[in-house]
């Protein structure tokens, strides 16, 4: 079987500062993400995630290699894309949900799952939004405000304005970072969910081993390189390999 990759990122470089205070989150890092798979991104704190994310998701650029996304049938070339291009596609193809949900305060859950649509992203279809309102529990939910809702609550709306769209490729940063353990297990589901129910692609940075292991595979960071590729690890093996890592 073939997979093809929602996202090839090749030779990724970054460095920030200068001389002692040089740091470099990302060093000649490639990795590829296969379409309609759930990967989780995991490595000690500093290793690059946070960076390889923002680099893979066009919310910044490296200093040298490439990120190509497939759209359709089409390659598109972020690296060198201008902010402006980079704003299109982030709208037109990227869905995240963030461990801080970013909702807009004022707006409620309908005009936050509709938001990326109302800024010229895709018209949701009809009967796919209703499916994964439907799915997430959130009918009853559509008219209240952010304030008015649990955590868990405000998590999924973010998931559901990431699924709506059918973006290329849905990320997730620390996205169960601020939740409950039962509540974030149930956010973790439904992140699963969109890619076996919906064939959606999911990337997700996080530290949590039982978290990466709801993933199909687990890319582990050291030092801004890919230092292995795990399929379907248990939550043990990821982390002791945590553990290891971090002495
Ligand atoms: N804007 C920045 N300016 C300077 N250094 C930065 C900047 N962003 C990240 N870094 C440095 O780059 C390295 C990688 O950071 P990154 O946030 O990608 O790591 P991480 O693996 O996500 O860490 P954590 O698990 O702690 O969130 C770190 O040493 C960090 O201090």
């Amino acid at each position: 079987m073939t997979t093809r990759a929602a996202l090839r990122a090749e030779s990724l470089t970054k460095t920030y500062g200068s001389g002692e205070a040089t740091v470099h989150p990302l060093r000649r890092l490639s990795v590829e993400i296969p379409a309609g798979q759930y990967t989780a991104i995991m490595g000690p704190s500093g290793s690059g995630k946070s960076t390889l994310l923002h680099v893979l998701a066009g919310l910044d650029s490296a200093d040298e290699g490439s990120v190509l996304l497939s759209v359709d049938d089409r390659q598109v070339e972020l690296t060198g894309l201008s902010e402006r291009e980079l704003t299109l596609v982030r709208r037109q193809h990227i869905g995240f949900v963030f461990q801080a949900y970013n909702l807009v305060p004022a707006m409620t859950a309908r005009e936050n799952i509709l938001l990326p649509s109302s800024l010229g992203g895709p018209e949701p279809e009809r009967h796919y939004y209703d499916m994964v309102i439907d799915r997430l529990g959130l009918t009853d939910r559509l008219d209240h405000r952010p304030f008015e809702l649990s955590g868990g609550q405000q998590q999924r709306v973010a998931v559901a304005r990431a699924l709506v769209s059918k973006p290329s490729v849905i990320f997730a940063d620390e996205p169960t970072g601020n939740l409950d353990s039962r509540t974030g297990a149930e956010v973790l589901a439904l992140l699963r969910a969109a890619v076996d129910e919906f064939g959606q692609t999911v990337v997700m940075v996080t530290h949590d081993a039982n978290a990466a292991a709801e993933a199909d595979r687990t890319v582990v960071l050291s030092d801004g390189r890919v230092s292995e590729t795990l399929n379907h690890p248990t939550a043990q093996l990821l982390a002791a390999k945590m553990i290891g890592a971090d002495h």
